[in-house]
């Protein structure tokens, strides 16, 4: 029997960073997609066997005799913990993270550690020391500031409390094979799912897992999830820098530049939290007619161009985006880093009545320098199912 679950990216609008000190932030799910697929053992195997995750991005497959996991982490998995997920202690993470390093991963994929790290938590948390293998697949960039590690944790936990009988998919999403669970299953996925960006992230909001979960637009505060309607489609290009990063050292970055500056920093951060409930009340709003459309979009561009300042002060952004940010501005056009910066995803808002032409001409201008343009379709599900 095997069990898929997929899990939308994200794009944050406005709020990054500054969500983590409990500011506000906008985001919403994107159609590209995280997917694991658990396979079940053949039956009568026992204890015996291994735990195996196949990660196809890379092109590494891993595995772990079950034995030497319960040697390491013991029967981990209680049936009162996967209501309420445990958070991964130092001593256990200690005890992973030897697991992960019996393999030798190539030096140029050694971030992949801790990908492992929170597929293991998770893996012998739900389902114990008990044989199975994952297959992940993702149609992400990872590491480029559009969620891959939120995908990657919503993904996992949804597959594997699938698989342990936790949670169970209900509706179908109307002419496909996929179906959705529940808002109480949603919850509990979603904690599972935070577990694991805190391996990945170390001080995750939660706003990239809530998000990948639930899906839709949302503006996130403290923890606290409230879902946008967008009045009108929003519309973005995205465009990676290709400019490798890692979220954990940028959010503890910011930390840092925070305890070194507080009150100048809380400034900074109390200005993101107001560009955030003003933008989420904008996007909310139904513009019916070309000069209301322009008025809103024009709010919305000002407030992204406010946001990006404000990430420059935070020291988040990057030549690579500095250059995007240039190149878009030629032809009248406001874009902003999305996700932890450093490099990775940049934003341009695309105007309703923005020409075919400047669109091609600013997506050849901003390819010429060797960055990658794609649109997505925003505010879609959040976690689907499949079983069979
Ligand atoms: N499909 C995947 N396979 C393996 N690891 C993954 C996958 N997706 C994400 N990860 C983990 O998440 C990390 C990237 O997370 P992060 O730095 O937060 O960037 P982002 O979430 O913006 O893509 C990767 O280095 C890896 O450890
Ligand atoms: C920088 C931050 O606000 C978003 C990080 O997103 P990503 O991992 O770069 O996709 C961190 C967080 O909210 O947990
Ligand atoms: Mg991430």
């Amino acid at each position: 029997m095997e069990i898929r679950a997929r899990a939308p990216g994200k794009i944050i609008l406005a709020g990054e960073h500054a969500v983590v000190h409990g500011s506000a932030a906008v985001a919403a799910a994107i159609d590209l997609y995280t997917q694991s697929s658990h396979h079940l053992p053949p039956s009568g195997e026992g204890g015996a066997g291994e735990v195996e995750v196949d990660l196809t991005d890379s092109g590494l497959a891993f595995s772990w005799p079950c034995s030497r996991l319960l040697e390491a982490l013991g029967v981990t998995s209680r049936k009162a913990e996967l209501q309420a997920p445990r958070p991964c202690s130092p001593e256990e993470l200690a005890a992973i993270a030897r697991l992960v390093e019996l393999h030798e991963i190539p030096e140029a994929k050694i971030w992949l550690s801790a990908g492992l790290s929170a597929f293991l938590y998770l893996y012998t948390s739900i389902l114990g020391c008990r044989p199975g293998k994952v297959v992940v697949s993702s149609g992400l960039p990872m590491g480029a500031g559009l969620g891959s590690s939120a995908a990657f944790s919503v993904s996992l936990s949804g597959a594997l409390l699938t698989a342990a009988g936790v949670v169970s998919a209900e509706g179908a999403v109307g002419g496909t094979e996929w179906q959705l669970l529940g808002k109480d299953h949603l919850e509990l996925v979603n904690t599972w799912a935070f577990q694991g960006e805190k391996i990945i992230h170390g001080k995750p909001s939660g706003i990239d897992n809530a998000v990948s979960t639930f899906g839709s637009m949302i503006k996130f505060k403290k923890g606290e999830l409230t879902n946008l309607k967008s009045g009108n489609p929003v519309k973005m290009l995205i465009t990676d820098t290709r400019v490798g990063r890692n979220t954990k050292a940028l959010v503890a970055g910011v930390s840092e530049r925070a305890s070194r500056h507080p009150d100048a920093m809380a400034s900074v951060f109390h200005a993101v939290n107001t560009i955030s409930e003003e933008l989420s009340s904008i996007v909310e709003l139904a513009a019916t007619d070309e000069i209301a459309m322009t008025s809103k979009e024009e709010k919305l561009a000002e407030l992204m161009e406010m946001n990006q300042g404000l990430l420059q002060c935070m020291g988040v952004s990057h030549a690579s985006i500095e250059t995007v940010l240039r190149s878009t501005l030629k032809y009248n056009l406001v874009s902003k880093l999305t996700g932890a910066g450093g490099g990775g995803c940049v934003l341009t808002l695309i105007p309703t009545l923005l020409s075919k032409l400047v669109l091609e001409k600013v997506t050849t201008e901003l390819e010429s320098h060797g960055f990658r343009c794609f649109k997505v379709e925003v505010g879609g599900q959040g976690l689907q199912i499949h079983q069979g």
